[in-house]
């Protein structure tokens, strides 16, 4: 058990800021949030939590926008307990369900088993759920895959539930590395998971690159993900929202990549292109 600290922040106007601000938070260290109709509720583990990181963040020095907060420790809590009583099975488009393994089957034609204890990725999140659904239409028959970013990997047990071949996820975070092998064995899938950044890839090359993390890491990481791409290969992104597009873009025309297909939704897109 992890003690925890819960911030209550008040946001105004509330979107879509509440959600870039639950972006920010993630990256330094948040993990569970609450929404609420004038803000979010955020929590974070106690040892984790600087205050120098959050009075840094870009939305709360932005003047066009009034946040406040307050903070409080919490209790200790069983957050596995607390995890199992909220987390329902998503569905996407009738065709993968996201579950845990006490879920009933959902009877759809895949189902992913997740347990995230604290990674990112269950399907809840618009940005899993853009990143599945365009992998939907993708083909990952024999072809080499890299989920960076990856979280609970739940893209990367999706991708080899497709046929993707050699399969390698990469998380800068320790606990997603551990989860993603637990994850990976929840679902009778096997790949590599490795604890790193875009500086572990060398010259190992992809067919498919997907990449579900942020807007400046993607910004800076997109060039060295495209060296790591094979001719044709294909490069899915997400994490960013509407208004981070049109400089995703520049970074992925300067590279000469074609845009394929972009999909919303809520405030978050996903864009998949190709080499
Ligand atoms: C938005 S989550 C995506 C998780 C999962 N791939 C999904 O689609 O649900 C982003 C993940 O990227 C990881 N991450 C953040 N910065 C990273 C970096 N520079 N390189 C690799 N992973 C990073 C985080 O730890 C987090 O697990």
């Amino acid at each position: 058990m992890q003690n925890y600290l819960e911030f209550n922040f008040k946001i105004k106007p509330l979107q879509p800021w509440n959600e870039i601000l639950m972006a920010e938070l993630i990256e330094i260290g948040f993990d569970s949030f609450t929404e609420e109709y004038d803000g979010i509720l955020a929590y974070i583990q106690k040892e984790l939590f600087k205050e120098t990181e959050l009075k840094s963040l870009d939305l709360l020095n932005n003047p066009e926008i009034e946040i406040s907060y307050t903070s409080a420790e919490m209790p200790n809590i069983n957050w596995n307990e607390e995890w199992e009583k909220n987390f329902s099975p998503i569905n996407i488009e009738d065709k993968v369900s996201i579950r845990a393994e006490f879920h009933e089957p959902q009877n759809l034609p895949t189902e992913i088993i997740i347990q995230p204890k604290m990674s990112f990725g269950t399907g809840h999140h618009a940005t899993t759920y853009l990143m599945i659904q365009q992998m939907l239409d993708m083909d990952f028959n024999g072809k080499k895959v890299l989920d960076m970013g990856c979280g609970t990997s739940v893209l990367a047990i999706f991708a080899k539930m497709r046929g993707a071949a050699d399969t390698l996820a990469i998380d800068i975070d320790e606990w997603s590395v551990e989860n993603s092998g637990e994850n990976a064995a929840r679902n009778n899938v096997d790949f590599k998971v490795e604890l790193g950044t875009a500086d572990n890839l060398g010259k190992e090359s992809f067919d498919i690159i997907l990449a579900n993390i942020n807007r400046n890491i993607l910004i800076s990481d997109i060039p060295v993900y495209i060296k790591n791409l094979n001719e044709n290969g294909e490069l899915l992104l997400s994490g960013l929202c509407f208004f981070d597009v049109d400089d995703i873009l520049e970074v992925c025309y300067a590279e000469n990549l074609k845009l394929k297909k972009k999909i919303q939704r809520e405030e978050w897109v996903s864009l998949l292109l190709e080499k």
